[in-house]
């Protein structure tokens, strides 16, 4: 994954400015930077969701401008998107399986993430770290091979946040390519010590 100078706006305001970076196939890199600083944004262009409006980059051999070829390599954890909300956990996890075209045990996965209990519950009654989890499952049902993952220890207490560890550091087993963001560097940097900080729209 290859990107040169990148950038993106909201109105007339660059939040991304000049983003140059390439991420080897298989590497795991965490981006930091404070609230409002971008990574979000950043993973969202990265994931063919949101268009740059100036400079390039390719996913896989894949110009960003080809929304459609990067989406299907790139899987997204947004942790307020993903899921139907009038839909049960185990609905959610049935279409995203037949959504990927994989056959997989969703009870199974469900036991993996701890929501054995919790596959009749509708999305929206989920509390924020069972969320957490239900998307951490959608995650495990994507062959994508890049994993673009939006503060993946957020809203979770200790035992959830080892638990998150457990299943990023069994997607570098897999060789899959990790990009995520956090606010929790002592975590974070357990998984790689490829960091980037971003402020003021390029990294510092
Ligand atoms: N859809 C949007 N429309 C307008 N402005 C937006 C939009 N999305 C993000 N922004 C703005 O872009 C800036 C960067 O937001 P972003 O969510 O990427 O930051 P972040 O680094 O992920 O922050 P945090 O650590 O708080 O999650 C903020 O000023 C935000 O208000």
């Amino acid at each position: 994954m290859q990107t040169l100078q990148l950038a993106r706006r909201f109105a007339r305001s660059w939040v991304l400015r000049d983003i140059s970076f390439s991420v080897e196939e298989g590497q795991t890199v965490v981006l930091f930077g404070e609230n409002g600083a971008g990574k979000t944004t950043l993973l969202r262009v990265l994931a063919g969701v949101l268009s740059p409006h100036r400079g390039e980059g390719r996913i896989f051999g894949y110009d960003l401008k080809d929304q459609r070829s990067v989406r299907d390599h790139a899987f997204f954890l947004s942790n307020d998107q993903g899921l139907y909300a009038d839909l049960t956990v185990l609905e959610n996890l049935s279409f995203t399986a037949q959504m990927y075209g994989v056959r997989s045990d969703l009870k199974t996965i469900l036991q993996r993430v701890g929501l054995e209990q919790a596959g009749h519950k509708r999305a929206r009654e989920l509390s924020s770290g069972m969320r957490k989890r239900a998307l951490l499952a959608r995650m495990l049902l994507a062959p994508s091979p890049l994993l673009l993952i939006d503060e993946p220890f957020a809203n979770l207490d200790e035992a959830g946040k080892q638990f998150v560890l457990e299943i990023l550091q069994e997607a570098q087993q897999q060789n899959k390519t990790l990009i995520f963001t956090s606010h929790e560097p002592a975590l974070a940097l357990q998984l790689t010590s490829v960091h980037y900080t971003l402020k003021g729209g390029a990294f510092a």
